[in-house]
């Protein structure tokens, strides 16, 4: 294994933080907890799930912060998309209040993107706000990990009840990724790649070159990944933190995307998985709109499918279901289908009110080509 350490900063002023990518870094986390100024004086809890608990990773915290002085709780939730709710968030508040956490208090998010927007939301919430520090262990979570976007899921919506609220640090231990199931990994890569749609195309063909490697996680060009990753996710994230304009360029893919994880039931695809076919709908229509060509659309396909993505729209899922879901998309206003799409690979743009017709037509022509 490689030794390399890689640091990306998110710039945000008072609120900046960094990104801290290596091999064993979970052992340190009481030593760069204390680096980032989180207090030991007051309790903090480790929020966690079942798989990534049973795969050692939370030993390796609890372990590391009470070696360096903390006062450590544990509330380790079911794993999956299921646990990303109110009821669930409510049961970790309790467990907060029972181990006595106050206003100086922290909470580390142990786990994937589940895990970290539910405690990133209970962070943000209990006693109005506490800091929360971000430790990944998925693929997937070098995005969900970084910008501050915590959330829960409504049964109306993908992360409907949420804050902006940023973690003091992250802390991203790449070891913990060789626990991950083959489908979590490739999962992951489907944020690797939408990042280099929509920032970096000398990213995109390094994906393109790399692909095999990346899915086995070799450790040659791991960290340097998922670093080029978070930087472009810093990147946006540091001009526009709120989502005024910009930072919608994230959402490439996830009009369609959240639209098929809340009809298909959460957890029957990953997000990633769903993101995989929202990316390929949102080049489509790009192309269908004369935004982009059709080369560039075909591209984006083989490489979701070379890294073992799914490209095609569900069969089961009605068009008509799927248009009234991505009506009720965060990016929508006043009732107009927003959509990031795409000119050029490294290059797309945020477009209201796309005409539904279109969308409704297309969703059709492909979920009958599938
Ligand atoms: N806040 C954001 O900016 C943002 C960005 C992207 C995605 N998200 C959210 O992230 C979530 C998806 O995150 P995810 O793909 O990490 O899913 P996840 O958190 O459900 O993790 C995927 C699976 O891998 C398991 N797992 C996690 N780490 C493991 C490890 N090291 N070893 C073994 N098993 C492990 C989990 O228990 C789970 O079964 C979605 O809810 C999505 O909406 C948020
Ligand atoms: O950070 C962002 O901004 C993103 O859009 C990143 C997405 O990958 C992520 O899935 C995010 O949770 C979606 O945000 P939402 O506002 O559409 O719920
Ligand atoms: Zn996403």
């Amino acid at each position: 294994m490689s030794g390399e350490q890689q640091t990306v900063t998110v710039d945000l002023g008072e609120r900046s933080y960094q990104i801290l990518i290596g091999e064993g870094l979970l052992h340190e986390t009481g030593k760069l907890a204390q680096q980032a100024g989180i207090s030991s004086k007051s309790a903090c809890l480790v929020v966690s799930d079942s798989h990534v608990a049973a795969a050692g990773h939370l030993k390796k915290v609890t372990d590391s912060l009470r070696n360096s002085g903390y006062r450590v709780a544990e509330a380790v939730i079911p794993a999956g998309e299921e646990s990303k709710t109110l009821a669930v968030a409510e049961q970790v508040f309790d467990q907060a209040f029972d181990a006595g956490l106050d206003r100086k208090s922290a909470i580390f998010a142990l786990g994937g993107g589940v895990v970290g927007d539910l405690a990133g939301f209970v962070a943000a919430t209990y006693m109005r706000g506490i800091a929360f520090v971000q430790l990944p262990t998925t693929v997937l979570a070098h995005d969900s990990s970084v910008g501050g976007k915590v959330a829960v899921n409504h049964p109306k919506g993908k992360n409907v009840i949420g804050a902006f609220h940023q973690p003091k640090q992250v802390v991203y231990d790449i070891s913990a990724l060789r626990t991950l199931p083959l489908r979590e990994i490739r999962s992951g890569v489907a944020e690797v790649i939408k990042h280099g749609i929509i920032w970096d195309r000398s990213f995109f063909e390094w994906i393109e070159t790399s692909i095999d490697p990346i899915i086995e996680l070799d450790s040659r060009i791991l960290a340097n990944m998922l670093a080029r990753s978070c930087a472009v996710k810093a990147a946006v994230v540091s001009k526009d933190e709120k989502e005024d304009n910009l930072r919608a360029i994230l959402n490439f893919g996830h009009t369609l995307g959240h639209a098929i994880e809340s009809l298909a039931r959460y957890g029957t695809y990953t997000h990633g998985e769903a993101i995989s076919i929202g990316m390929v709908f949102a080049a489509e229509l790009s192309c269908e709109l004369g935004k982009t060509d059709r080369a560039s659309a075909e591209r984006i396909r083989n490489l979701l499918q070379r890294a073992g993505l799914p490209t095609e729209m569900p069969a089961n899922l009605d068009p008509a279901a799927l248009l009234q879901s991505m009506k009720q998309d965060k990016k929508a206003t006043g009732g107009k289908l927003t959509f990031v799409l795409m000119s050029e690979i490294g290059r797309v743009e945020i477009i209201n009110d796309i005409d539904e017709t279109v969308v409704l037509n297309l969703l059709r022509r492909l979920g009958r080509s599938s």
